[in-house]
């Protein structure tokens, strides 16, 4: 695909964009990079230390892994049946929620400027303000909603404390990026989003060319990522590394929380902290050919939130302007 100049599309969603368009190769794949696991463990006290290890395993590699995190797994088990049981819906009655402006669900229509083709997955995203009529009823989803809602915030409040270190060490007060996601302004969006990549038929088997996920970088602050045991495939190349193409696989765990830095906290911290290229590949001949299910959490700044560039490298912007931009400039308004 490429990019094509508007007078609206500004040079930095363009380069991204450029950037993102080269990334569609399979590449190799290397198990050299280390992604850290990292305890949360007596968060209050131990905050400047676990914002040390945070920072470096950032900028380091850009992906990190939470253990100690607080969330049961019993909690993050029945968020996923909760997706399970979302997708299980007929498509007649998920249709009746469609996407539109990070709200809403949508199939096989995610188009990567990585690879030109729609990622073979469907998902379903909850951004609090504009759900609007976008829940499924309780008679279609009995329990659905509050279960969400409760995951959301959970999934919040994890994001919160990683940013409130990540705060700390750009000079910022620890409450900075709380203030900056505020779920109770009409301005939040920051979005939860169930993913199911579909089971891979067996005529299908011998020649996957289409992509479970194409190659990209996140367009918000921090991605909260859950996995599931047994369903792999996510894997990342560190975005400074991305010339070599080489990819490092990040396995499954249940017990931990993935997360990766996105474009607008790159933005925010004078490029100090990186977003770095993550997909989903298609399973290899002799691994697990079924459906995959994932589940992650978008911290995105309010709309309201002015990203201001601590030593002036980049011009102000709010942070509902950059992800309008960077969403026009990569799928022409959609997502
Ligand atoms: O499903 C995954 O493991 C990754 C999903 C992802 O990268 C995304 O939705 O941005
Ligand atoms: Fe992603």
């Amino acid at each position: 695909m490429t990019a094509i100049a508007t007078p609206a599309t500004p040079d930095f969603a363009l380069a991204e964009l450029e950037k993102e368009s080269r990334m569609g190769a399979m590449g190799s794949e290397t198990n050299t990079r280390e992604v850290r696991r990292i305890s949360l463990a007596d968060f209050d006290a131990r905050r400047a230390e676990i914002a040390d290890q945070l920072w470096d395993a950032a900028v380091d590699v850009g992906f990190f892994q939470l253990v100690d995190h607080g969330i049961d797994l019993a909690d993050i088990r029945a968020a996923f049946a909760e997706a399970e049981r979302f997708f299980a819906l007929p498509e007649s009655v998920k249709a009746q929620y469609p996407l539109a402006n990070n709200a809403g669900w949508e199939s096989k229509a995610q188009v990567r400027p990585s690879t030109g083709t729609a990622d073979q997955k469907e998902s379903y995203q909850i951004t609090l303000p504009l759900m609007g009529k976008l829940f499924p009823t309780e008679a279609e989803l009995p329990g659905f909603k509050a279960a969400m809602l409760a995951f959301e915030q959970k999934s919040w409040e994890i994001g919160m404390k990683v940013l409130s270190c990540f705060a700390l060490k750009l000079g910022f007060d620890t409450e900075f990026f709380t203030r900056a996601h505020d779920k109770s302004s009409a301005e939040y969006q920051s979005t939860l989003r169930l993913l199911h990549y579909y089971a891979i038929p067996p005529e299908a088997q011998a020649h996957l060319d289409l992509w479970r996920a194409g190659a990209h970088t996140d367009f918000d602050c921090l991605t909260i990522l859950y996995q599931r045991q047994g369903q792999g495939g996510l894997q990342v190349c560190p975005g400074k590394e991305f010339e070599k193409q080489e990819w490092t696989s990040i396995p499954p765990d249940e017990d931990v929380i993935t997360c990766n830095i996105g474009d607008m906290l790159m933005r925010w911290s004078d490029d100090q902290l990186p977003s770095n290229f993550h997909r989903v590949r298609n399973p290899l001949p002799g691994e697990y050919m079924g459906p995959r299910y994932s589940i992650a959490f978008f911290c995105q700044a309010n709309r309201d939130a002015l990203i201001e560039s601590p030593s002036g490298k980049y011009p102000s912007i709010t942070a509902g302007e950059y992800l309008k931009q960077r969403i026009a400039a990569n799928f022409g308004r959609k997502y």
